[in-house]
């Protein structure tokens, strides 16, 4: 698989927003030129030029950027182009959570197979990604539908992060500007985004759904239909754990942990494929700092340990209010940064605000 040149800009914060404006090809209506000098090693002369992937040990260290405004040569910008065998793409992150954005509102199914999502996410002879994200058409009248593959290939319901990049993608993809929302469809039924003034995006995540069998989980509902506070063996150690489902299941662990000394490679997997999770899950293990402020590391179903969860920043804090440690506002942090969450009483939905930034523009030969 040939890639492109995908460059990851680092610009200091004061040329960020310049160099993004000049850098990004949505608004250019031309394919950008770029001039980057790297190391002696390797000279890039253009964003297309395409460098053999043969060797994985294939690395780019860029020494200094200069970026020229984008040369006009041609009607369309990047993204409409439509190369047979080539994936223009935009990877995106929400705290570090990243994914590969894939405009596919040209069909109704994605452009790509779990197959090869699989191969694109994997960081050292892939692009590098937790997923892969396609922009589809709305149906049922959304604006939008948002499917997504794990790196694992596996197709979640939903993705909090990602629900985030998905909404500044599609802003980008149409050329707004400022406040925007929008209604999409997703595995977890609607779910609304809004980008706000400041660039972060305020998600309406739904209803929690808390039914034991709906999550789902074998362990037995010991609160109402719920499984809350509840022991579950893991490889002979009993952990007392919360489930909850926002659209894909989570298990939520509290016991008295200092977070940053676990081992997610070790304990992770054990959770993930425990037989009392039918579809697997994700797992949340998390610290209460204030009854307003939660620690949290997570290790995903299908992605393993990532920098950041949102859905399960949700389901954290439904199963804090659930186990009577925390209020229904708090702050999560995770090692990628932290998520406001609020629990609304009077509606029972779950509103998460959060970042999602663009990290680099890029091509790749399917
Ligand atoms: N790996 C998750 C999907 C992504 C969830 C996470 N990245 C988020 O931000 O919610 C699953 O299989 O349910």
């Amino acid at each position: 698989m040939a890639i492109a040149a995908t460059i990851s800009l680092s610009v200091s914060p004061t040329t960020r927003h310049s160099a993004a404006a000049a850098f990004n090809p949505f608004r250019s209506s031309s394919s950008t030129t770029v001039s980057v000098s790297f190391s002696p090693a390797l000279r890039i002369t253009s964003l297309r030029s395409s460098i053999p992937f043969r060797n994985p040990s294939f690395r780019v260290s860029a020494t200094s950027m200069s970026i020229q405004a984008p040369q006009q040569t041609s009607s369309t910008s990047f993204l409409d182009r439509r190369e047979s065998g080539v994936l223009h793409f935009v990877k995106y992150h929400g705290l570090g959570n990243d994914f590969i954005l894939v405009d596919n509102r040209g069909s109704t199914e994605p452009r790509i197979s779990p197959e090869q999502a699989k191969k694109l996410c994997d960081r050292n002879f892939g692009i590098g990604a937790d997923g892969v994200i396609f922009a589809l058409p709305g149906t049922n009248d959304t604006d939008y539908t948002m499917r997504i593959f794990n790196s694992d290939g596996s197709e979640p319901e939903m993705c909090g992060n990602g629900v985030r990049c998905f909404a500044r993608f599609i802003a980008e993809l149409e050329n707004l500007h400022g406040n925007h929302s929008f209604k999409v469809h997703t595995g977890a039924g609607l779910i609304v985004p809004e980008i706000q003034g400041d660039g972060k995006v305020r998600v309406d995540m739904g209803e929690p759904i808390l039914k034991a069998a709906d999550v789902p989980t074998g362990l037995p509902a010991n609160k109402q239909e719920a499984v809350v506070k509840s022991e579950l063996d893991v490889d002979g150690v009993t952990w007392n754990v919360t489930c909850v489902s926002m659209g894909n299941p989570h298990c939520v662990t509290f016991g008295g942990l200092l977070v940053d000394e676990l081992n997610l490679a070790e304990i992770g997997p054990k959770f993930e494929h425990h037989v009392m999770f039918p579809a697997r899950t994700n797992t949340e293990f998390v610290q209460v700092c204030s009854p307003s402020h939660l620690k949290m590391r997570v290790w995903e179903r299908g992605a393993g340990a990532t920098l950041a969860c949102g859905t399960g920043a949700c389901a954290t804090v439904v199963a804090a209010v659930l186990e009577g440690r925390a209020g229904r506002k708090c702050t999560v942090d995770l090692p990628g940064g932290p998520l406001e969450i609020e629990w609304r009483e009077e509606n029972n939905h779950i509103y998460m605000t959060g970042p999602a930034e663009v990290v680099f523009y890029g091509s790749v030969a399917l």
